[in-house]
C-alpha cells in the first residue's frame, strides 16, 4: 500500500535556518549586513530601498517564530543581497562583499538541503 505522506514538518527546516544564519554571521564578509543600515546617515537609502533587511533583523524574526518555513527565510536573506546590489556598485567594498555572501549562501543552503 502507498505510504501515507508525512505531514510537512517545518521544525527541522527552522533548525536549518538557524544553522544557515549562524554561518552567514560568522563569514568574514558579513560585516556590512550584521545590523540595519543607519538610513538617517546614508543619504538616499530610505528612498531607494523599500524593504531594508539585515542579519540581526532576520535573527529577531527567527527567534519570534515569524518564519513559517525555509522559503520565507530565504526570501529575507535574498532581500539583504538584492538591497546591497541595488544600492552599491558591483566594484565597491560593500558590493563585492554582497556578491561573495550571496554565493556562499547559495552554496550552503543547497548543501544542507541535499543532506536531507
Ligand atoms: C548593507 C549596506 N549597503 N549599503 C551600505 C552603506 C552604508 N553606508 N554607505 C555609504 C553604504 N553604501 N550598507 C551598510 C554598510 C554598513 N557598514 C558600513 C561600514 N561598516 C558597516
Amino acid at each position: 500500500a502507498k505510504k501515507a505522506k508525512k505531514p510537512k514538518d517545518s521544525s527541522n527546516e527552522l533548525a536549518v535556518c538557524r544553522v544557515l544564519l549562524a554561518d552567514l554571521e560568522a563569514h568574514q564578509d558579513a560585516w556590512p549586513f550584521l545590523s540595519p543600515v543607519r538610513h538617517k546617515s546614508v543619504p538616499g537609502y530610505r528612498k531607494v530601498i523599500k524593504k531594508p533587511m539585515d542579519f540581526s533583523t532576520i535573527k529577531e524574526k527567527l527567534t519570534n517564530n515569524l518564519y513559517l518555513n525555509l522559503e520565507n527565510f530565504i526570501v529575507d536573506v535574498n532581500l539583504v543581497f538584492n538591497n546591497c546590489q541595488r544600492f552599491n556598485e558591483d566594484d565597491s567594498e560593500i558590493g563585492r562583499a554582497g556578491h561573495r555572501m550571496r554565493r556562499f549562501f547559495d552554496k550552503r543552503w543547497t548543501e544542507l538541503l541535499h543532506l536531507k
